[in-house]
């Protein structure tokens, strides 16, 4: 059976997506993660499957490189407006809702969850800073935007060797979903530079869960002051957020090329 598909990417995190919502489309790990693949399948960093909803105008289920099918992500939100018009989108994170601003998106993720079961955390601790350390990142925020994350704020994001504690701290028993971790410092004019190694997919150009994470910990430690930018080596996104209210991501989000694939 032939399957047309987008290909579509948000500051430089690529996405697959396949819209299920007229002919069901059955998805499960081993076929996400050869789609992903990128020397056996289309390649991406994320496989995308739109299907109707009872609750908003679709559903966005979502799989890693890995084929691990997560709550939420950012990025892929932003391309599925923008491909669909849809203004609301049931996630297993939560109902976001999106819509075009100029030649941007804009998308409103909720509001975050600080409680340590939320993240998850595999046992209480307090999640404005984490007692832990790994090598020389320590004490990080963990926080959930749909999808678990920690944050660490360093000197100079640049310098930190992700590649190597990204896979440790990701698979550390004190995360029993594992975790999305983002390692950012403060720029002199106050936007925050980010890289993020994420869960499933490894080092990505850009990350919106992890920018907006990662915007919400520094504007609650108060490093930064909401509306943030946030640099990515992919580009920029735009963050707001103050507590009780949902946090607030615009950016690009960019069709590629359209294709078929047999499955
Ligand atoms: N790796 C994430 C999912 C993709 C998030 C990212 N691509 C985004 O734009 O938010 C996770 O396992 O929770």
């Amino acid at each position: 059976m032939r399957r047309r598909f987008d290909k579509m990417e948000g500051l430089g995190n690529d996405f697959v997506i396949f819209d299920a919502r007229r002919e069901a489309l059955a998805m499960d790990a081993t076929l996400a993660r050869r789609l992903a693949d990128r020397q056996l399948g289309i390649g991406c960093d994320q496989l995308i499957l739109l299907e109707p909803s009872d609750r908003a105008e679709l559903r966005m289920r979502i799989w890693n490189h890995d084929g691990s099918e997560v709550q939420s992500c950012g990025n892929a939100t932003r391309c599925v407006v923008a491909l669909t018009g849809a203004r609301t989108i049931e996630t297993a994170g939560g109902l976001l809702s999106g819509s075009a601003a100029g030649d941007r998106i804009e998308v409103s993720l909720g509001e975050p969850r600080f409680g340590w079961d939320e993240v998850p955390l595999d046992y209480p601790m307090d999640t404005a800073a984490l007692p832990m350390r790994w090598g020389p990142l320590e004490g990080p925020a963990a926080l959930s935007v749909g999808n678990p994350h920690l944050v660490f704020f360093v000197p100079d994001s640049a310098t930190v060797s992700l590649d190597e504690l990204g896979p440790a701290i990701e698979h550390d028993p004190a995360f029993p979903e594992r975790i999305n971790v983002n390692v950012a410092s403060i720029a002199p004019d106050g936007a925050l530079q980010l890289r993020t190694w994420e869960r499933g997919a490894g080092l990505t150009r850009a990350c919106g869960t992890g920018a907006c994470a990662t915007a919400v910990a520094a504007i609650r430690a108060r490093r930064a002051v909401s509306p943030v930018e946030v640099r990515m080596t992919g580009g920029t996104l735009r963050v707001a957020w103050a507590p009780s209210e949902p946090i607030r991501m615009t950016g690009a989000a960019t069709h590629v090329f359209s294709g078929e694939i047999a499955l």
